[in-house]
């Protein structure tokens, strides 16, 4: 539901950089457009560039024009006359003196009650400085609310993000941080749980007496580009596997919650990591497959492979694909593999989720039929989102065969618009005090732990070696013979239909 957000202050840590630009001015304008923020409210842009205020408003205002659908001219002016630039280093102690003086003025101004929201959309070597300083310099000292927004990635590692942790709650609440995974912002990611909870004739059926197996894939048309700084030390497991394909996971495999709250549905998704097998160095070995994408074509062009692209090492093991089987070892879930994978310099741009269903107990009409398919509830999140399950059915004349069809539902086409991105719809959450799509440490802290133990058996040499994958291909065959042992296969990423 959407609300009218709160009088509040927003300091923007990074705002000449990248996200600041593509996303955060543009999600923050399409809330103001809409009317989600009324006027009372300013945003502090922080960071080292020199600019007057009047210059930084001009940058906001362009980078709105580049990125934000149908900005309009006078709506934009006005919605950045709420923006404010302050030139400070957010590792010296003294510059935070200056942002509480500009904050206590706009306060006043705009009757914010003291509520302020920190977004940190910097590297993650500020992320415990910044909210240490935040409180020591008396920042966070007024009657309002106080959030602090963390972007991603939260540690490299358990130790390391556990470090990070105990710093940012010297001065946070746990309640108050709001870490972002922006999958979790994603229409169709949200959209999992209204399928799952609001439909009896799915949530019957979502268990393994009736689910053969789930897969969910993320494929990627980008190479590395001009990220091999950070990509080299992360690799496809820390940038897309802790965080994003986990959250996925948790989506379709948590219990239903007993309410809508955030603490309800976040404890539901963190016994899912509770129930999640940790693997043995054996079993890394036999479940995870990693590979790195080589030199091929991509819509009929030459492209380098990943030791060829800039400021990689030459000799680079990073994995730029996994692909893995995982098991959830509870009632629901015992016996139904969870296919992930994700990759980048695959054929297609794409994230899908597919819940094949098992064959009934007897083949009455598929038996002697190539053209059967098992029922498939495709969750489509991008580049189309909606909902397609493939069901049998005779086709039209006289033939005694079966035709498998699509029952259809297509977000765009039936919304008429193009889904809010992501940031607007976790930026109007954070706003309105609303965890539910934020990672609580919990989840974060076992994920870690899942992950740490693929990083080591890699580390030692146990697990699966480093394989390779043509540019413009689907990934490694390995990714497909982990399947074929099981009797399975991917299935491709597809169009939503336009049609209902
Ligand atoms: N870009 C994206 O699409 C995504 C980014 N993220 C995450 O968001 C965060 C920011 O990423 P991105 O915007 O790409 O990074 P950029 O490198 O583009 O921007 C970094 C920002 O930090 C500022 N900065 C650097 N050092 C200091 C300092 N000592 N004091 C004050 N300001 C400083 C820079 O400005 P200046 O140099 O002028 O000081 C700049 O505004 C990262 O954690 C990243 O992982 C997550 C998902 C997607
Ligand atoms: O967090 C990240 O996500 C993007 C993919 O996001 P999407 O919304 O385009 O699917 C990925 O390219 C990037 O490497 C990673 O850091």
């Amino acid at each position: 539901m959407i609300h009218s957000i709160p009088n509040a202050s927003i300091v923007l840590f990074g705002a000449t950089g990248d996200l600041a630009h593509r996303k955060l001015f543009p999600a923050l304008y399409q809330l103001y457009q809409k009317g989600h923020m009324k006027e009372n409210f300013s945003v502090v842009g922080v960071s080292r560039k020199e600019f007057s205020h009047e210059e930084f408003q001009a940058e906001v205002m362009s980078a709105i024009h580049e990125h934000a659908q149908g900005a309009d001219r006078q709506i934009v002016e006005k919605f950045a006359s709420h923006f404010y630039y302050l030139k400070m280093d957010v590792t010296s102690e003294a510059s935070y003196h200056e942002l509480e003086e500009l904050l206590n003025v706009l306060d006043r101004d705009y009757q914010t009650n003291g509520n302020r929201l920190y977004y940190l959309a910097m590297a993650p070597k500020f992320f415990g400085t910044i909210p240490t300083f935040l409180k020591s310099e008396g920042i966070t000292n007024t009657e309002g609310w106080q959030r602090i927004v963390i972007e991603k990635p939260f540690g490299n590692d358990l130790p390391s993000a556990t470090k990070l942790n105990e710093e940012i709650q010297q001065s946070f609440n746990e309640n108050d941080i709001y870490r972002i995974d922006h999958y979790l912002g994603k229409e169709m990611v949200q959209n999992i749980q209204v399928i799952r909870f609001g439909n009896a004739i799915f949530e019957s059926i979502w268990n393994n007496k009736y689910i053969d197996s789930v897969q969910i894939t993320s494929s990627e048309t980008l190479g590395v580009e001009d990220r091999a700084g950070y990509y080299e030390k992360s690799g496809a497991l820390l940038d897309m596997v802790q965080n994003h394909m986990l959250q996925m996971v948790m989506m379709v495999a948590m219990e239903p919650p007993g309410e809508l709250k955030p603490e309800h549905i976040r404890d539901e998704k963190v016994k899912v990591l509770r129930s999640l097998r940790f693997f043995s160095e054996e079993e890394v070995k036999k479940n995870v497959i990693r590979g790195q994408y080589s030199e091929g074509s991509m819509n009929g062009e030459q492209v380098p492979g990943y030791l060829n692209e800039e400021n990689v090492d030459p000799k680079s093991q990073t994995e730029t694909f996994v692909a893995a089987k995982l098991f959830i070892d509870n009632f629901r879930w015992t016996g139904v593999p969870f296919y992930i994978r994700t990759g980048k310099r695959m054929a297609v741009k794409s994230t899908e989720i597919v819940i094949q269903f098992k064959q009934g107990p007897m083949a009455l009409y598929h038996a002697n039929t190539e053209n059967y398919l098992p029922n498939l509830l495709r969750i489509h999140v991008q580049p189309d989102e909606g909902v397609s399950l493939t069901l049998n059915a005779k086709p039209k004349g006289d033939t005694p065969d079966l035709l498998p069809i699509d029952m259809t539902y297509n977000n765009k086409n039936t919304a008429e618009m193009n889904s809010p991105e992501a940031y607007e719809k976790l930026l109007h959450d954070c706003l309105l005090g609303n965890s539910t799509y934020f990672t609580r440490w919990d989840e974060v802290a076992l994920s870690w732990d899942f992950i740490d133990r693929i990083t080591k058996s890699w580390q030692d040499g146990t697990g699966a070696p480093l394989t390779h994958y043509p540019s413009g291909s689907m990934g490694p065959v390995e990714a497909d013979e982990l399947l074929k042992a099981d009797g399975h296969s991917w299935w491709e990423p597809t169009k939503v239909r336009e049609e209902c």
